[in-house]
């Protein structure tokens, strides 16, 4: 089912989203980057199934030294123009705004949807750097959804890595110089592991 989501903030349906707030923990990186938490923020319980059924994902192909690989997990770009898969996805941009839209400066415009079909699914190190994040402090706000998996984090050049353990309902956010001066990577899990959702919600003009 696809739902009309543009214009409107939903108030009849029940986004299962908390509050954010004093609930959302930051912590302060080197190098002017900072990563904010707060467990457990959308708890839908279909939210994931739903994203899993509605999205028509695409395989990731990218461009490596002389060849194109498969980047393992699926994708789906949403830009600000176009319609979003749920309404849930609006309300979670709306909460967002009302919550960083002082300290960023602007909205939230974009949402970047990842599906990691299991363990076997990843991403290598990267920072989202394309576009103005290449060379100004911005955010990256990630709702995690389904199995949990591990997000890390490091400095770029290199440095001891962080690991943050993203479960169902996870919010995170990269913020300041983190998409400049650290990178991020959802390593490959050796473990039996589930399917996970992740939607990546950036401004304007950063990817
Ligand atoms: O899976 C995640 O939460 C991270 C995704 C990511 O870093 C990206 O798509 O740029
Ligand atoms: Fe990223």
């Amino acid at each position: 089912m696809s739902i009309e989501v543009q214009g409107s903030l939903f108030t009849d349906e029940d986004s299962d989203l908390g509050h954010l707030g004093a609930s959302v923990t930051r912590r302060e990186l080197s190098r002017g980057a900072w990563v904010d938490v707060r467990p457990g923020w959308a708890s839908s319980v279909d939210l994931f199934d739903r994203l899993v059924g509605d999205v028509d994902w695409r395989a990731e192909r990218r461009q490596m030294y002389d060849r194109v690989v498969d980047v393992p997990r699926l994708v789906r770009f949403y830009s600000e123009t176009e319609r979003w898969p749920n309404a849930a996805l609006i309300d979670a941009k709306t909460a967002l705004d009302a919550h960083y839209r002082q300290e960023l400066g602007e909205e939230f415009a974009t949402a970047g949807l990842c599906y990691y079909r299991n363990g076997s699914d990843s991403v290598a190190w990267h920072g989202d750097n394309i576009g103005r994040s290449a060379t100004e402090d911005t955010m990256v706000a990630i709702v995690s959804l389904g199995a949990t998996r591990q997000l890390m984090l490091r400095p770029r050049g290199g440095g001891p890595s962080l690991k943050f353990t993203l479960g169902h309902g996870d919010l995170i956010v990269m913020g300041g110089s983190c998409q400049r001066t650290w990178e991020h990577a959802v390593p490959k899990s050796t473990r039996a592991t589930g399917p996970r959702v992740s939607v990546q919600f950036r401004p304007r003009g950063v990817r």
